[in-house]
């Protein structure tokens, strides 16, 4: 991956430094060309800006692009049209200060927890030091997976791995998290707690986080504000912002702000005609 190259830093009027959005989608369009040469429009348009240090949740109908938002923030793909940047600089290759997590926990069954998690150092320097393990320890204490350092994957329930990938993701503390529906194969309840897991991870090592979800409950939970996209081509149809107060807890869930709110999203998720 590639080094951050330092822009000057914008200064305003008043003398005081403007600091860039930490992504920033401008004019943003991606068109693919399938295998049977027919285009599909994923983007169009989309012009987003994240600030430092915010949880912002992406919703929107099956097929609208959200995963590709986040393939083009993490530079595994470039914008056919309009540009995306990173504190200010255009992406054009993966950059180090980002921690990627997927749906499925795709992690390497024959190597054992702590190896998994400090796997991309070995991929990318050949080695792990002694530095990179004591993280992963660390982190493994506060995913409540400590005892389980020397198993292999399969010996871990689904929500047990998933917390290990993303575990990997936070190896580095990286500034910016992408996070691609990670919670969705897990059931209810273990949602419901990594979830929770995951504002205390923000909370005591605060960082910019994109979340990609299907569920309205969960953006709500865990963002400051929500991006709500159109049927594709993809588009920002609408940010909401989230007035409720931090922490969060169980308690956040049955407050009649959050109640509302769900409501208020899902008639606009759901009524919401192909623009
Ligand atoms: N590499 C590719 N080649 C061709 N088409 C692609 C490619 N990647 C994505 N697409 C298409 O782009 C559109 C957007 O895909 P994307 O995965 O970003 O949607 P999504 O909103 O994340 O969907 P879901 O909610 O179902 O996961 C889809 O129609 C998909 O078929």
């Amino acid at each position: 991956m590639s080094a951050v190259t330092a822009l000057p830093t914008p200064v305003a009027a008043s003398g005081t430094a403007i600091s860039p959005p930490v992504i920033d989608f401008q004019s943003v369009g991606q068109t693919f060309v399938s295998s049977d040469g027919s285009r599909v429009e994923a983007l169009q348009g989309v012009n987003l800006s994240l600030r430092r240090h915010e949880f912002v949740s992406v919703i929107g109908p099956s097929g609208c692009g959200k995963s590709t938002l986040l393939r083009l923030a993490a530079g595994l793909l470039m914008p056919s049209s309009g540009t995306v940047s990173i504190f200010g600089v255009p992406v054009t290759a993966p950059r180090d200060e980002i921690g990627f997590a997927f749906q499925r926990p795709t992690l390497l069954p024959w190597l054992d927890v702590i190896d998994n998690i400090t796997f991309p150092m070995r991929h990318k320097y050949g080695r792990v030091e002694q530095r990179d393990v004591k993280r992963a320890n660390e982190l493994l204490e506060t995913i409540g997976l400590r005892d389980f350092a020397r198993k292999r994957p399969n010996e871990l329930s689904g929500g047990m791995q998933q917390r290990v990938a993303i575990a990997r993701a936070l190896l580095h503390d990286p500034d910016i998290l992408l996070m691609d529906e990670p919670f969705s194969a897990l059931d209810a309840l273990t949602r419901d707690e990594m979830s929770f897991e995951l504002l205390r991870i923000w909370a005591e090592r605060p960082k910019t986080v994109v979340f990609v979800t299907h569920s309205i409950q969960e953006a709500l939970l865990l963002s400051d504000r929500i991006v709500v996209m159109s049927a594709r081509p993809g588009r920002v149809s609408e940010i909401i912002d989230v007035p409720l107060a931090r922490p969060r807890n169980l308690a956040t869930l049955s407050d009649p702000v959050f109640t509302q709110l769900a409501n208020e999203i899902r008639v606009k998720v759901f009524t919401r005609k192909p623009e």
